[in-house]
């Protein structure tokens, strides 16, 4: 048994999760407690009253993160602590969104400033391609975008820019590819001109395949339609850790923003990754974006651990999968802007909390990272959410929702409302055989046939779900509504004792994908690969089944 499974305040936990009353009778017990577990902090408010706790469920979660050294944890990784054992870093993507006057060291240095820098290096090219100022090769302005990266250097400029397409106020288009899948980026230069075309390369190592598959696809198309090797500096830029094979690779020494070892890819989207973010919204709002975040670390790194949101939220999911066996977690957004979070908040936390060794290298006996995912409420609700009701996993659910709607038409946002709150209330409360019965009373049914029916309709109820509201969806609470949740993550992870900062087994994927790629061009012997995997490269080689 690992030294967490073993502590009083883990086996005291378990116990106590076997004597938890269903949530109707807390609710009936308590009048207060929707006002006594609910918290707000940075433009969000968290209501968690409808978990599967009491006080004492409090208290033991508390003491559990106390015990982990929760709080030592916290402050190791706002001071630049290499808490990323494994790959010897820092994980300091706060510094990112840190105000221009405090000092923050990694690696013996003030990273501050370069961070400012970066900002204002970010700040220029905006200001020179929205304003015009940036010309292509045939002197036109630019019109779009295309970022090109994957993992980390997409996801968050891609969500963050889709959830905040109200405040798009430059004018410029901006298109994503990241899969190395031919069409992504065959379709998306069908609609492009290369005049007016700007490619941003995305990737902090400057050594994923697929980022630079697709960005060569591009440099070729550009070729092909007009521009010349001279020109490729007017419309390719990087951002990248890799300056030495950014610049290998042809992009101008100018246009290459820097990225560093202690931003993780997963956390990158306050960096220059964010850049295809502050050119649809403009640098103030992307400032903004970073001063939510700030907020959200300030809360975080000073509020009294039972007070602090992010902590509440990761305790809460930890109770669920250590000790209900919940194997996933299901983020509901209620918000259209919103409904690529869920996928957002996969990447963030599977990729970080996907582990099964504690930071000594022993392996846990308590599960970890759930698996998270999610979409856009109301859809789901007639969809999966009948598993979320009646299903025999249980899966405690996130619900967020802005209390203004940014088009707000008719009953529209009330109905999105009464259905979010609807569907809180359902889970919580269930439906129990009396009063599906009742509900059959005035049926033509038999008895027996009523009751049978009944049975189908009963609804455990006990479901746990938080909800999460902000007044409206804003850069500010969009930044600190991503930084809660991956602070969240941290969280677990840290009570878990595991590494939330690396990722071994996404690296492995990608150097067996290589291999194979020289076994499929014939450069490496195509035989000696275990009997499946050489079937399956035959196979494509031969182009036929
Ligand atoms: O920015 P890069 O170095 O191209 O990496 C892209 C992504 O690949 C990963 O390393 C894993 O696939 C992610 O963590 C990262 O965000």
């Amino acid at each position: 048994m690992t030294i967490l499974t073993q502590s009083t305040t883990w086996q005291a936990l378990a116990a106590h999760s076997q004597q938890i009353p269903h949530m109707r009778e807390l609710f009936a017990g308590d009048p207060a407690r929707f006002s006594n577990m609910s918290l707000s902090t940075c433009g969000l408010f968290l209501d968690y009253s409808k978990n599967r706790a009491t006080p004492e469920t409090l208290n033991l979660l508390l003491t559990l993160a106390q015990e982990a050294k929760l709080d030592a944890k916290i402050k190791a990784m706002f001071a630049g602590d290499i808490i990323n054992t494994t790959e010897k870093r820092a994980v300091l993507h706060t510094a990112l969104r840190s105000t221009a006057e405090q000092t923050i060291i990694a690696e013996g240095q003030d990273i501050v400033p370069e961070v400012q820098q970066t900002l204002n290096k970010m700040q220029q090219f905006v200001t020179s391609v929205t304003s015009g100022q940036w010309k292509g090769f045939t002197g036109k302005a630019i019109t779009d975008i295309v970022s090109i990266g994957i993992g980390g250097s997409f996801l968050g400029p891609k969500i963050v820019s889709q959830a905040l397409r109200p405040y798009w106020i430059t004018g410029l288009n901006c298109h994503f590819v990241a899969n190395v899948d031919g069409t992504s980026i065959s379709e998306k230069l069908k609609l492009l001109d290369p005049e007016t075309t700007l490619f941003i390369m995305s990737s902090k190592s400057f050594g994923t395949q697929e980022t630079l598959t697709n960005t060569l696809t591009a440099k070729a198309w550009f070729l092909a339609k007009g521009g010349s090797q001279s020109d490729v500096a007017k419309h390719f830029v990087a951002v990248t850790s890799n300056v030495a094979k950014a610049t290998d690779f042809g992009i101008d020494a100018d246009n290459i923003f820097p990225m560093w070892d202690w931003v993780g890819g997963r956390y990158s989207l306050w960096s220059a990754i964010g850049l295809p973010i502050a050119l649809l919204i403009g640098m103030d709002n992307f400032r903004s974006l970073l001063k939510g975040a700030h907020q959200m670390d300030t809360h975080f790194a000073n509020a009294p651990l039972a007070e602090n949101m992010p902590v509440i939220m990761g305790l809460f999911s930890l109770w669920y999968g250590n000790f209900f066996n919940a194997q996933s977690h299901v983020v509901l957004t209620y918000d259209h802007y919103l409904r690529g979070l869920p996928a957002y908040f996969q990447q963030l936390d599977m990729e970080s909390n996907g582990k099964s060794v504690t930071l000594n290298g022993t392996h846990v006996d308590y599960s970890t990272g759930p698996v998270i995912w999610g979409g856009e409420g109301t859809n789901g609700q007639h969809a999966y959410h009948q598993l979320l009701h009646q299903g025999t996993a249980l899966i405690p659910a996130d619900f967020i929702m802005p209390l203004q709607s940014h088009n707000p038409i008719g009953e529209h946002h009330d109905q999105l409302a009464s259905n979010c709150f609807g569907q809180t209330q359902a889970l919580m409360q269930g439906r129990t055989l009396d009063e599906a019965l009742a509900e059959l009373s005035k049926s033509s049914l038999s008895d027996e046939e009523k009751l049978l029916i009944a049975k189908h309709k009963v609804m455990p109820g006990n479901k746990p779900s938080n909800t999460l509201l902000m007044d409206k969806l804003t850069p500010e609470t969009l930044g600190a509504l991503i930084a809660l949740y991956e602070h969240r993550t941290f969280v677990q992870g840290a009570i878990w004792d595991i590494n939330s900062f690396d990722q071994w087994g996404v690296e492995l994927g990608k150097s067996l994908g290589n291999d194979v790629l020289a076994r499929i061009g014939a450069e490496q012997d195509a035989t000696a690969l275990d009997a499946s995997s050489n079937g399956l490269i035959n196979l494509y080689r031969q182009g036929k089944i």
